[in-house]
Protein backbone atom coordinates (compact mmCIF):
# COMPACT_ATOMS: atom_id res chain seq x y z
CA UNK A 1 0.00 0.00 0.00
CA UNK A 2 1.46 3.06 -0.65
CA UNK A 3 0.26 4.85 2.16
CA UNK A 4 2.15 2.59 4.48
CA UNK A 5 4.81 4.75 4.84
CA UNK A 6 6.62 5.76 8.60
CA UNK A 7 5.26 9.20 10.14
CA UNK A 8 7.20 12.28 8.78
CA UNK A 9 9.47 13.33 11.43
CA UNK A 10 12.41 15.03 9.86
CA UNK A 11 12.17 18.15 10.85
CA UNK A 12 11.10 17.49 14.83
CA UNK A 13 14.49 17.79 16.55
CA UNK A 14 16.55 21.02 16.21
CA UNK A 15 19.37 21.60 14.01
CA UNK A 16 21.94 23.99 14.31
CA UNK A 17 22.23 24.11 10.71
CA UNK A 18 19.42 23.05 8.78
CA UNK A 19 20.80 21.85 5.40
CA UNK A 20 18.74 22.72 2.07
CA UNK A 21 15.51 19.80 1.60
CA UNK A 22 16.07 17.09 -0.47
CA UNK A 23 14.71 14.11 -1.85
CA UNK A 24 17.04 11.48 0.06
CA UNK A 25 16.56 7.91 1.77
CA UNK A 26 14.73 9.52 4.94
CA UNK A 27 12.12 11.70 2.71
CA UNK A 28 11.39 9.09 0.73
CA UNK A 29 10.42 6.69 3.68
CA UNK A 30 8.02 8.94 5.14
CA UNK A 31 6.88 10.66 2.06
CA UNK A 32 3.17 9.67 1.57
CA UNK A 33 2.83 10.93 5.47
CA UNK A 34 4.73 14.10 4.52
CA UNK A 35 2.27 14.83 1.29
CA UNK A 36 -0.56 14.14 3.09
CA UNK A 37 -0.01 16.21 5.97
CA UNK A 38 1.44 18.98 4.22
CA UNK A 39 0.25 19.40 0.75
CA UNK A 40 -3.46 20.77 0.98
CA UNK A 41 -5.63 19.20 -1.05
CA UNK A 42 -3.08 16.56 -2.32
CA UNK A 43 -5.71 13.64 -2.40
CA UNK A 44 -8.47 15.22 -3.60
CA UNK A 45 -5.80 16.21 -6.79
CA UNK A 46 -4.89 13.08 -6.78
CA UNK A 47 -8.76 11.70 -7.15
CA UNK A 48 -9.46 13.81 -10.11
CA UNK A 49 -6.62 12.75 -12.34
CA UNK A 50 -8.79 9.60 -13.40
CA UNK A 51 -12.10 11.65 -14.32
CA UNK A 52 -9.57 14.39 -16.12
CA UNK A 53 -8.23 11.34 -18.54
CA UNK A 54 -11.22 9.64 -18.98
CA UNK A 55 -12.81 13.05 -20.42
CA UNK A 56 -10.00 13.73 -22.40
CA UNK A 57 -7.22 10.89 -23.13
CA UNK A 58 -7.36 8.73 -26.21
CA UNK A 59 -7.83 5.31 -25.48
CA UNK A 60 -4.73 3.83 -25.47
CA UNK A 61 -2.49 6.90 -24.94
CA UNK A 62 0.32 7.61 -23.65
CA UNK A 63 0.68 9.97 -19.81
CA UNK A 64 3.89 11.26 -18.60
CA UNK A 65 4.31 11.55 -14.57
CA UNK A 66 6.86 14.15 -14.36
CA UNK A 67 8.84 14.21 -10.76
CA UNK A 68 6.72 11.31 -10.18
CA UNK A 69 8.47 10.46 -6.92
CA UNK A 70 6.40 6.95 -5.55
CA UNK A 71 4.27 7.34 -8.76
CA UNK A 72 0.90 8.21 -6.97
CA UNK A 73 0.23 9.83 -10.26
CA UNK A 74 -0.23 6.53 -12.13
CA UNK A 75 -1.36 4.61 -9.66
CA UNK A 76 -4.62 7.12 -9.32
CA UNK A 77 -5.14 6.27 -13.23
CA UNK A 78 -4.80 2.49 -12.19
CA UNK A 79 -7.35 2.81 -10.20
CA UNK A 80 -10.09 4.24 -12.19
CA UNK A 81 -8.73 3.45 -15.63
CA UNK A 82 -8.92 -0.15 -17.63
CA UNK A 83 -5.43 -1.03 -18.03
CA UNK A 84 -5.51 -1.53 -22.13
CA UNK A 85 -7.05 2.57 -21.53
CA UNK A 86 -3.05 3.99 -20.91
CA UNK A 87 0.36 3.28 -20.77
CA UNK A 88 2.09 5.65 -18.35
CA UNK A 89 5.61 6.96 -18.04
CA UNK A 90 7.06 8.14 -14.19
CA UNK A 91 10.56 9.67 -14.49
CA UNK A 92 12.39 11.36 -11.22
CA UNK A 93 15.81 12.08 -10.90
CA UNK A 94 16.19 10.71 -7.09
CA UNK A 95 16.83 7.11 -7.11
CA UNK A 96 15.65 6.11 -4.54
CA UNK A 97 12.31 7.69 -5.45
CA UNK A 98 12.25 5.18 -9.01
CA UNK A 99 13.26 2.03 -6.75
CA UNK A 100 10.42 2.38 -4.52
CA UNK A 101 7.90 3.52 -7.29
CA UNK A 102 8.88 0.50 -9.50
CA UNK A 103 8.39 -2.00 -6.11
CA UNK A 104 5.06 0.05 -5.03
CA UNK A 105 3.42 -0.42 -9.02
CA UNK A 106 4.08 -3.80 -9.58
CA UNK A 107 2.79 -4.99 -6.04
CA UNK A 108 -0.36 -2.46 -6.52
CA UNK A 109 -1.18 -2.42 -10.70
CA UNK A 110 0.73 -5.24 -12.10
CA UNK A 111 -1.44 -5.25 -14.58
CA UNK A 112 -1.25 -1.64 -16.01
CA UNK A 113 1.63 -0.43 -18.40
CA UNK A 114 3.04 1.68 -15.53
CA UNK A 115 6.96 2.20 -16.13
CA UNK A 116 9.75 4.47 -14.88
CA UNK A 117 12.54 6.28 -16.33
CA UNK A 118 15.48 7.83 -13.15
CA UNK A 119 16.47 10.76 -15.24
CA UNK A 120 16.18 15.22 -15.38
CA UNK A 121 12.78 15.89 -16.83
CA UNK A 122 14.90 19.21 -18.50
CA UNK A 123 17.08 16.44 -20.32
CA UNK A 124 14.37 13.48 -21.50
CA UNK A 125 13.97 13.12 -25.29
CA UNK A 126 9.79 13.61 -25.13
CA UNK A 127 7.89 11.02 -27.03
CA UNK A 128 4.08 12.14 -28.38
CA UNK A 129 1.93 11.81 -25.35
CA UNK A 130 -1.86 12.67 -24.73
CA UNK A 131 -1.33 13.90 -21.22
CA UNK A 132 1.56 15.25 -19.34
CA UNK A 133 1.48 15.37 -15.33
CA UNK A 134 3.66 17.56 -13.28
CA UNK A 135 1.85 17.00 -9.57
CA UNK A 136 4.09 19.49 -6.93
CA UNK A 137 7.22 19.38 -9.78
CA UNK A 138 8.10 22.28 -11.66
CA UNK A 139 8.11 24.19 -8.20
CA UNK A 140 11.64 22.77 -7.75
CA UNK A 141 12.90 23.69 -11.01
CA UNK A 142 15.50 26.66 -10.99
CA UNK A 143 12.83 29.44 -12.53
CA UNK A 144 14.95 30.00 -15.60
CA UNK A 145 14.62 25.89 -16.52
CA UNK A 146 10.62 26.76 -16.29
CA UNK A 147 9.65 28.01 -19.97
CA UNK A 148 12.18 25.67 -22.10
CA UNK A 149 10.61 22.78 -20.21
CA UNK A 150 6.95 23.89 -20.89
CA UNK A 151 7.29 24.52 -24.37
CA UNK A 152 9.13 21.17 -24.65
CA UNK A 153 6.22 19.79 -22.82
CA UNK A 154 4.03 21.68 -25.38
CA UNK A 155 5.87 20.17 -28.57
CA UNK A 156 5.53 16.61 -27.26
CA UNK A 157 1.66 16.52 -26.75
CA UNK A 158 -0.45 15.29 -29.71
CA UNK A 159 -3.17 17.87 -30.67
CA UNK A 160 -5.87 17.82 -28.11
CA UNK A 161 -3.25 16.47 -25.21
CA UNK A 162 -3.77 18.12 -21.98
CA UNK A 163 -1.09 19.39 -19.48
CA UNK A 164 -2.23 19.39 -15.56
CA UNK A 165 0.49 21.29 -13.48
CA UNK A 166 -0.37 21.42 -9.69
CA UNK A 167 2.21 24.04 -7.70
CA UNK A 168 3.18 25.82 -4.27
CA UNK A 169 1.81 29.28 -5.62
CA UNK A 170 2.87 32.96 -4.03
CA UNK A 171 -0.54 35.82 -4.29
CA UNK A 172 1.00 38.82 -5.53
CA UNK A 173 -0.51 41.23 -2.78
CA UNK A 174 2.15 41.46 0.13
CA UNK A 175 -0.88 41.24 2.32
CA UNK A 176 -3.07 38.26 1.00
CA UNK A 177 0.22 36.03 0.44
CA UNK A 178 0.69 36.71 4.37
CA UNK A 179 -2.71 35.45 4.95
CA UNK A 180 -2.43 32.57 2.79
CA UNK A 181 1.11 31.31 3.97
CA UNK A 182 -0.19 31.53 8.04
CA UNK A 183 -3.64 29.54 7.22
CA UNK A 184 -1.12 27.17 5.67
CA UNK A 185 0.99 27.13 8.67
CA UNK A 186 -2.22 26.35 10.74
CA UNK A 187 -3.01 23.65 8.38
CA UNK A 188 0.50 21.77 9.25
CA UNK A 189 -0.22 22.47 12.93
CA UNK A 190 -3.71 21.20 12.97
CA UNK A 191 -1.61 17.77 10.85
CA UNK A 192 0.45 17.61 13.93
CA UNK A 193 3.14 19.82 12.88
CA UNK A 194 5.09 21.49 15.35
CA UNK A 195 6.62 25.12 15.17
CA UNK A 196 9.67 23.96 15.10
CA UNK A 197 8.88 21.37 11.87
CA UNK A 198 6.98 24.38 10.62
CA UNK A 199 9.81 26.74 10.79
CA UNK A 200 12.84 24.31 10.01
CA UNK A 201 10.69 23.20 6.64
CA UNK A 202 10.72 26.41 5.88
CA UNK A 203 14.09 27.16 6.08
CA UNK A 204 15.32 23.97 4.32
CA UNK A 205 12.82 25.16 1.52
CA UNK A 206 14.63 28.54 0.56
CA UNK A 207 15.52 28.25 -3.31
CA UNK A 208 14.73 25.09 -3.43
CA UNK A 209 10.99 25.24 -4.00
CA UNK A 210 10.50 28.66 -5.48
CA UNK A 211 6.82 28.91 -6.07
CA UNK A 212 5.71 31.42 -8.96
CA UNK A 213 2.54 33.49 -8.65
CA UNK A 214 -0.83 31.76 -10.58
CA UNK A 215 -0.51 34.80 -13.46
CA UNK A 216 2.86 33.68 -14.00
CA UNK A 217 1.98 30.13 -14.89
CA UNK A 218 -1.15 31.01 -17.09
CA UNK A 219 1.24 33.57 -18.77
CA UNK A 220 3.69 30.79 -19.18
CA UNK A 221 1.55 27.86 -20.45
CA UNK A 222 0.13 30.82 -23.09
CA UNK A 223 3.51 31.55 -23.97
CA UNK A 224 4.31 28.30 -24.76
CA UNK A 225 1.01 27.79 -26.88
CA UNK A 226 -1.81 26.31 -24.99
CA UNK A 227 -5.19 27.47 -26.32
CA UNK A 228 -6.72 27.36 -22.91
CA UNK A 229 -5.84 27.12 -19.19
CA UNK A 230 -7.74 26.71 -16.58
CA UNK A 231 -7.33 27.00 -12.59
CA UNK A 232 -9.35 24.06 -11.72
CA UNK A 233 -8.25 23.99 -8.20
CA UNK A 234 -6.55 26.05 -5.30
CA UNK A 235 -6.63 25.47 -1.51
CA UNK A 236 -4.93 28.14 0.23
CA UNK A 237 -1.42 28.68 -1.48
CA UNK A 238 -1.49 25.59 -3.23
CA UNK A 239 -3.25 25.16 -7.06
CA UNK A 240 -3.79 23.33 -9.92
CA UNK A 241 -4.47 24.03 -13.72
CA UNK A 242 -5.50 22.32 -16.78
CA UNK A 243 -4.01 23.55 -20.07
CA UNK A 244 -5.16 22.55 -23.34
CA UNK A 245 -3.43 21.87 -27.01
CA UNK A 246 -5.52 22.44 -29.46
CA UNK A 247 -7.30 19.55 -31.55
CA UNK A 248 -5.89 21.26 -34.88
CA UNK A 249 -2.86 22.66 -34.18
CA UNK A 250 -1.28 25.42 -37.17
CA UNK A 251 1.24 22.81 -37.98
CA UNK A 252 -1.78 20.34 -38.47
CA UNK A 253 -4.18 23.40 -40.42
CA UNK A 254 -0.68 23.66 -43.14
CA UNK A 255 -0.97 19.93 -43.85
CA UNK A 256 -4.39 19.39 -44.64
CA UNK A 257 -4.13 22.61 -46.98
CA UNK A 258 -1.09 20.94 -48.31
CA UNK A 259 -2.55 17.67 -48.74
N1 LIG B 1 14.78 18.04 -12.64
C1 LIG B 1 14.04 17.03 -12.17
N2 LIG B 1 13.81 15.93 -12.91
C2 LIG B 1 13.08 14.90 -12.44
N3 LIG B 1 12.51 14.90 -11.22
C3 LIG B 1 12.71 15.99 -10.44
C4 LIG B 1 13.47 17.09 -10.86
N4 LIG B 1 13.49 18.02 -9.86
C5 LIG B 1 12.74 17.50 -8.84
N5 LIG B 1 12.28 16.28 -9.19
C6 LIG B 1 11.43 15.38 -8.39
O1 LIG B 1 10.17 15.99 -8.23
C7 LIG B 1 9.51 15.39 -7.13
C8 LIG B 1 8.71 16.45 -6.41
S1 LIG B 1 7.48 15.81 -5.31
C9 LIG B 1 6.28 15.26 -6.53
C10 LIG B 1 5.12 14.51 -5.96
C11 LIG B 1 4.51 13.51 -6.93
N6 LIG B 1 4.36 14.07 -8.28
C12 LIG B 1 3.20 12.99 -6.40
O2 LIG B 1 2.16 13.28 -7.01
O3 LIG B 1 3.23 12.30 -5.38
C13 LIG B 1 6.68 17.21 -4.69
C14 LIG B 1 6.90 17.51 -3.29
O4 LIG B 1 7.56 16.71 -2.61
O5 LIG B 1 6.42 18.62 -2.84
C15 LIG B 1 10.60 14.73 -6.27
O6 LIG B 1 10.42 13.33 -6.23
C16 LIG B 1 11.91 15.12 -6.97
O7 LIG B 1 12.91 14.11 -6.92
O1 LIG C 1 5.91 21.33 3.44
C1 LIG C 1 5.93 22.36 2.77
O2 LIG C 1 6.25 23.47 3.27
C2 LIG C 1 5.54 22.34 1.37
O3 LIG C 1 5.58 23.33 0.74
C3 LIG C 1 5.08 21.06 0.72
C4 LIG C 1 6.14 20.06 0.48
C5 LIG C 1 5.80 18.72 0.59
C6 LIG C 1 6.77 17.74 0.39
C7 LIG C 1 8.07 18.11 0.07
C8 LIG C 1 8.41 19.44 -0.06
C9 LIG C 1 7.44 20.43 0.15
Amino acid sequence: MIDASYRDAIFSTPLDRVASFSFDERVVACFPDMVRRSIPGYGQILGMFGVLAERHLRHGAHVYDLGCSLGAVGLALAGRLPAETFELTGVDLSPTMIARAREIAASESPDHRISFVEGDIRQLDYHPSGMIVLNFTLQFLPPADRDALIARLYAALEPGGILVLSEKIVAPDEQENAWLVERYHDFKRANGYSDMEISQKRTALENVLVPDTLAAHHQRLAQAGFSRVTTWFQYLNFASLIAFKDKATSRDEAAIKDG
